[in-house]
């Protein structure tokens, strides 16, 4: 029977079906955070269960540490804790810690792939929802709940019904100016943020294929955002150059084994997937949000939308627009912002960081905006340092910050005020996500750039 990328991957982890439940599936490598997994383990000591394949799981510190000042001690009584939580359970049951300060750390979805941790045909979870970035090397990888995590500890099983199956097909030629996140973005304006509910999404097309990892890593971070339970990505010469000889990747002969195995991740020709979307890449234009959910998105030349032209209760998107100061009809372009944010696991990668110092090049940063460059891991930084990038934003007067969340969810220092714009490269814009009261602008991170050179939201394709 034909399958598709997503069945062959499942198929092969699926160790006892269950009549009419749930499959019970082995998970190849889990990650685990401060934030989710101490009560796990707590779990675990309450019923005096040891972890079963310590090897398969890996700790990396990134939602609650500063990112200044990395080697002094965490100030944050709650921080501190969780670091350190985490530090001791890693410790105690043999698992890999890269805390605060190890040369390996930075964001959990940053760091599994640059190490080589994640893998195509992998099974991925980790209590997180934005699990669903592995994807990009055709793994399944998802997010899972505290729960859910301590199974996986216990067994390196867990229970999942399998989803259904959608294909989102992007082909055409994109235009200057309009990358990997504005086509997540179109994506999710057209599906709105529960389009993808209950499927698990493969993205195809010449876009896709034509994309770098980095790009790929950035729209399969946001499948979760359109209500999906994940996203993935067929590998290719791509994915495999991107992973050839990174730490934990195979090395010799199990490399060669390993790749003609990964070459057969392909959806078969005559392969049925039960919802499928078309869309022409010409279509897309640098994206901005408006509102409060990843799915209010205008292309930046357009008008906020009228309360009648948008699905769902007009009084809920009355309400977010007055969250935002916005109103109905109002021009994007040339809006004042406060604070830029470039980062997260969305866009905290070198080619986020190569995107927005093009456009800030021989430029200054604005006076009015106060900006969080943060890398999404000390490799990354490293890099930025390498290829020059950090002597362009140092002479626009940009200063580039230490690994770790920061302002994507403020569970650091990292807040924006109470009513502030914030251009940011993250991935949700809820109320009060960047710190109570703030305001959240998504977009790539050349919208992020124009915006802090010029003090307003301004089409980047100007400044080229
Ligand atoms: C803290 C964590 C559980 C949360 C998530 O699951 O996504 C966070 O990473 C986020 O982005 O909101
Ligand atoms: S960078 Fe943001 S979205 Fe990603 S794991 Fe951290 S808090 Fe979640």
């Amino acid at each position: 029977m034909s399958k598709t990328l997503f069945d062959k991957v499942w198929d092969s982890h699926v160790v006892r079906k269950i009549e009419d439940g749930p499959d019970v599936f082995f998970i190849d490598r889990h990650f685990i955070h401060e934030v989710t997994s101490p009560v796990a383990f707590l779990g675990l000591k309450s019923r005096g269960v040891n972890v079963l394949y310590p090897q398969r799981t890996f700790a990396t510190a990134d939602h609650n540490t500063p990112t200044i000042n990395q080697h002094l001690p965490v100030q944050d009584p709650l921080s501190a804790n969780q670091l350190q939580a985490l530090e001791d359970n890693a410790n105690e049951y043999g698992i890999s810690h890269w805390g605060l300060g190890h040369q390996k750390n930075g964001i959990v979805h940053v760091v599994g792939p640059e190490n080589g941790i994640t893998l195509p045909g992998a099974t991925i979870v980790c209590g997180d929802s934005h699990t669903s970035t592995h994807g990009a090397f055709g793994a399944i990888a998802f997010g899972i709940g505290t729960s859910e995590v301590e199974m996986v500890l216990s067994t390196q099983c867990i229970m999942q019904p399998k989803p259904k199956k959608m294909r989102i097909n992007v082909n055409g030629q994109l235009s200057k100016g309009v990358g990997p996140k504005d086509v997540a973005l179109y994506i999710i304006a057209q599906l709105t943020t529960s389009g993808g509910t209950g499927y698990f999404v493969e993205y195809a097309g010449d876009v896709f294929e034509n994309m770098t990892m980095e790009g790929r890593m950035t729209v399969c971070n946001l499948s979760i955002e359109m209500g999906a339970r994940g996203g993935m990505i067929a590998p290719d010469q791509t994915t495999f150059d991107f992973l050839e000889g990174r730490l934990y990747a195979p090395k010799g002969e199990a490399w060669t084994k390993a790749v003609e195995y990964w070459k057969t991740l392909k959806t078969d020709a005559d392969a049925v997937f039960d919802a499928e979307l078309n869309i022409k890449a010409e279509d897309i234009e640098p994206m901005i949000t408006y509102g409060t959910n990843p799915g209010m998105g205008i292309g930046i030349t357009k008008h906020i939308p009228n309360a009648k032209q948008v699905e769902g209760g007009e009084e809920t998107y009355k309400k977010s627009l007055a969250y935002m100061g916005f109103h109905e009809d109002d021009v994007m372009i040339g809006k004042p912002i406060d604070y830029v944010f470039l980062g997260s696991c969305t866009n905290g990668r070198i080619e986020d960081f190569r995107a927005f110092a093009e456009i800030v090049k021989g430029r200054k940063k604005a006076d009015n905006v106060t900006a969080w460059l943060v890398p999404g891991s000390h490799v990354v930084e490293a890099q930025i340092k390498e290829e020059g990038i950090l002597d362009i934003l140092t002479e626009a007067g940009f200063v580039l910050r230490q690994p770790g969340c920061s302002a994507c969810l403020a569970m650091n220092d990292d807040k924006v005020p109470a009513g502030k714009y914030a251009v940011s490269t993250s991935n949700r814009n809820f109320e009060g996500r960047q710190g109570p009261g703030s305001r959240t602008l998504l977009a790539s991170p050349i919208m992020a750039a124009a915006a802090a050179v010029t003090g307003k939201l301004t089409d980047p394709r100007e400044l080229f």
